[in-house]
């Protein structure tokens, strides 16, 4: 079979998809108009990797196409709808980065609260304790409130972090009330305004959907503490960027770290990029050796699976299997 790899598919695991298949590994093209990806587009029976844009555009010249295996648990990328029609399978690989985007969420919470980079930078630069004052300090994160957006997998993990590692008090918003966290947590459900006034850290871990887009803007950021820090690790446009910057310009907010921007790769001209108080990553929430091959070994399975006609383990469209 055709196999089109794009962007992230770790090498133990093309070399394995190799033995098998053809496979074109794709990176950092125009896949609307390369026109290489576009012939071997044309001939693929199967996706697997991260962030490719698959649309109704993308969708129509694949006629062979069979399944689109992410390298990821977010699949906002995804057309599923068009997907689920022409009866082609996508899958995603929930589960295995858990634990590894909610450290590096507490990451993001250490690093912004502490002003960790900050004083990295301060000490390369040659400085030490002597010129210390507490225009250097940062904040305390333990006994302080998170607030949680989003207490699925991720959320829960970020709260297990919080209540036993950092004796927080943990709320969360969610689409429906979670008793495994009010047990394992004591964490209390509020309402999203609720929590936006109570939290230190506010902390978004949704998926990117029409309903979460742009879910935290101006008036979200007004009714935050002017103490409050922001974190986002779940894609960047459930934030409207411009008034994050705002809130930080007129510190409504005292800081943010963030994983994903609403444009990826983040333009070096972004004001986000000049302020000592936002620490910022490269979408790196699940990038540790060993979960980038878990999940690039989950994916080539579902990819697998599926080409092999039968049900992969994380198919997201159960209707297309249902209409066999
Ligand atoms: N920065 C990074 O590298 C990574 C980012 N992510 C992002 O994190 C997201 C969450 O992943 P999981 O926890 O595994 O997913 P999940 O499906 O287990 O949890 C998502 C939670 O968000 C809640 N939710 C959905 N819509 C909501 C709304 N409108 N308001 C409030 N809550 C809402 C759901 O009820 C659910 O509890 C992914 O979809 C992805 O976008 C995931 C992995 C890595
Ligand atoms: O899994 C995801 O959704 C990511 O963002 C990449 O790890």
């Amino acid at each position: 079979m055709n196999i089109l790899a794009f962007q992230r598919v770790e090498k133990p695991v093309l070399d394995q998809l190799k033995q098998n298949h053809t496979v074109r590994f794709f990176k950092n093209v125009d896949t609307t108009k390369d026109p290489e990806f576009l012939s071997f587009l044309n001939k693929t029976d199967g996706i697997i990797g991260l962030d490719l844009n698959v649309d109704q555009p993308l969708i129509n010249q694949a006629p062979n196409l069979k399944i689109v295996s992410n390298v990821s648990v977010g699949y906002n990328n995804l057309d599923i709808e068009t997907l689920t029609k022409r009866n082609i399978m996508a899958t995603n690989t929930p589960g295995i980065l858990t634990d590894t985007v909610a450290d590096m969420v507490f990451g993001l919470i250490l690093s912004t609260a502490r002003r960790l980079p900050e004083l990295d930078h301060y000490v390369k630069s040659g400085n030490w304790i002597e010129s210390l004052d507490s225009t250097h300090y940062g904040t305390d994160v333990h006994h302080k409130t998170v607030g949680i957006i989003g207490m699925g997998r991720i959320g829960l993990a970020i709260a297990q972090r919080a209540h036993h590692g950092f004796d927080m008090k943990v709320i969360y918003h969610s689409r429906t009330k979670k008793p495994e966290a009010e047990e394992r947590f004591q964490a209390r459900y509020a309402s999203l305004d609720e929590l936006l006034r109570e939290s230190d850290f506010v902390c978004l871990i949704t998926p990117l959907t029409k309903e979460t887009e742009r879910l935290i803007g101006k008036r979200e950021f007004s009714l935050m503490k002017n103490s409050a820090i922001f974190i986002n690790g779940s894609r960047g446009r459930t934030v409207v960027e411009e008034d994050l910057i705002q809130a930080l310009n007129h510190k409504e907010i005292a800081g943010a770290g963030l994983d994903v921007f609403e444009n990826e790769p983040i333009q070096l001209d972004n004001p986000l990029l000049q302020m000592k108080n936002v620490v910022t990553l490269p979408h790196i929430g699940s990038s540790t050796l060993e979960t980038e091959l878990a999940m690039s070994t989950l994916a080539a399975k579902n990819l697998q699976t599926g080409l092999e006609g039968k049900k992969p383990p994380n198919l997201i469209n159960s209707a297309v299997w249902d209409n066999k």
